[in-house]
């Protein structure tokens, strides 16, 4: 589906969609458990493919009923730690965390698991998750032998001590401590390399210990560590059980998704002389690294202001300069952050990006180029993106969102602030992360039109 933005201003009250991350690991813990109940969850083409991996292995979602997509509640009979063999194929679509996260669930069942997913997913690195597996005795191959899906699982995992690198993706040190509570013996892992991604694990820990479970980073002599930060390795005893605080989990709003609104804010959102900006609800602190945005918007020259009792921030267009920033800890921004940077004055160094390279696209490649068919000069480094604003000066074009949902929103957001009309290829993959994404810009101000 195409969409057709046209340069236009935001204003008005809107509310953050749910966590994409947390979703994920509380429909998997829910599975892990006998049941649970997740309370407002992300509905979303990701989130369900992990809501049916969780029937799958035997677990009950909605009452086995298709997902409505307004759900405000899930209640989910899980599989008790135990997940079944799986009838079919695990088709994961385009969820690099479904896919990595099953596939250390899978390593469990007594039996083989074929997992995949769409092309995309299909290129993604799975190699090392896989060896990881392998040293803990159980048969996880890929069936082209090239670390990439189509995948082969054959369990069961009794837990042991591994070693991984923490630089491809902080997802394979979240798989292995979902599965690792339940296995009998625990599971060890040691870092071969220091943590990317790392406040991902830092969600991981935190929703693990709403369902009851202990998992503790550790420093290189072994001793416990607050925070995955830093953390030469983890541990997570066997023979636990998931069981939330009185059978539910709530899932708090996802600020990757807050990005885009912040940035659209801050790049075109008038307060029309009455006092009213672009407010977004649903923001209240957790472990996501990506409330950075605020931090990184602000450090930009950005009228940003962030209520942290009531979730609430409020932002207003302000002259925008360009900054340093380190996305070690927060890949999905840089998207994001490179529109800010076409904004700005000056040169906007996104730093530590290469594995923003592994995501559903090369997104500082897809952000390079497509920025650069709306007038925006970039210069690309394997490790650094650098947008220079300056000689930036973004007008409409035909842009492709290379089916990546925050390619597809980042551009929209740019196309804000483009002279004329962008039109955006593939708009439809906002349905990953952000179904609503197009109607909530809408409702905001954004001059948008959808293609049938
Ligand atoms: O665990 C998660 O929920 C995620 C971890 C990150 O991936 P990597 O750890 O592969 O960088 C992030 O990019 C992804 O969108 C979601
Ligand atoms: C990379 C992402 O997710 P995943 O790894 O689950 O595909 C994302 O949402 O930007």
């Amino acid at each position: 589906m195409d969409v057709h933005v046209t340069g236009s201003t935001v204003r008005g009250s809107t509310r953050a969609p749910s966590s994409k991350s947390y979703t994920h690991r509380a429909l998997l813990a829910a599975g892990y458990s006998d049941g649970a109940t997740v309370r407002s969850p992300l509905v979303s083409a990701d989130t369900k493919a992990t809501a049916r991996a969780v029937s799958a292995f035997g677990g009950r979602v909605n009452a086995g009923d298709e997902i409505p997509d307004d759900a405000k509640t899930l209640a989910i009979d899980g599989f008790g730690g135990r997940p079944a063999v799986p009838e079919d194929v695990i088709d994961c679509m385009n969820s690099g965390t479904t896919m990595r996260l099953v596939t250390a669930a899978a390593a469990l069942a007594d039996g083989t698991t074929v997992l995949t997913g769409d092309g995309s997913l299909r290129s993604r690195p799975q190699g090392p998750l896989l060896d990881a597996l392998s040293d803990l005795g159980v048969r996880a191959e890929s069936t082209r032998d090239n670390g990439l899906a189509p995948l082969v699982v054959t369990g069961p995992l009794a837990g042991g001590e591994v070693a991984i690198p923490g630089d491809v993706s902080s997802q394979y040190v979240t798989a292995l401590l979902m599965a690792g509570a339940v296995t009998d013996d625990g599971i060890e892992i040691d870092l071969t390399t220091a943590l990317k991604s790392a406040p991902y694990v830092d969600i991981t820990l935190e929703l693990l210990g709403e369902f009851g479970i202990e998992a503790t980073p550790v420093d290189d002599g072994g001793d416990p560590i607050d925070g995955a930060a830093g953390a030469a390795g983890f541990v997570v005893p066997g023979g636990q059980t998931y069981e939330p605080a009185g059978g539910s989990y709530a899932v708090p709003g996802d600020f990757s998704s807050i990005s885009y609104l912040l940035a659209a804010g801050a790049i075109a959102g008038k307060s029309g002389g009455d006092g009213e900006t672009v407010r977004i609800e649903g923001a209240r602190p957790s472990a996501q690294g990506d409330a950075a945005i605020v931090e990184i918007a602000e450090r930009m020259g950005a009228a940003v202001d962030w209520d942290r009792d009531a979730g609430a921030i409020t932002v207003e267009h302000s002259p925008l300069s360009g900054v340093a920033v380190d996305v070690g800890d927060t890949p999905d921004l840089l998207p994001t952050i490179a529109v800010l940077g076409a904004v700005a004055d000056g040169d906007t160094r996104i730093e530590n990006c290469e594995h923003v390279r592994y995501k559903e696209t090369d997104r500082v490649s897809a952000m390079a180029e497509e920025l650069g068919k709306m007038g925006a000069e970039t210069t690309e480094d394997p490790d650094v993106l650098t947008v220079h604003g300056d000689e930036s000066d973004l007008r409409g074009a035909t842009v492709d969102g290379r089916a990546d949902h925050r390619i597809v929103m980042a551009l929209a957001v740019a196309a804000l602030a483009a002279e004329g009309t962008t039109t955006i290829r593939g708009a439809e993959h906002v349905d990953v992360s952000f179904p609503d994404f197009f109607e909530t810009m809408a409702d905001l101000g954004m001059d948008v039109e959808r293609d049938k």
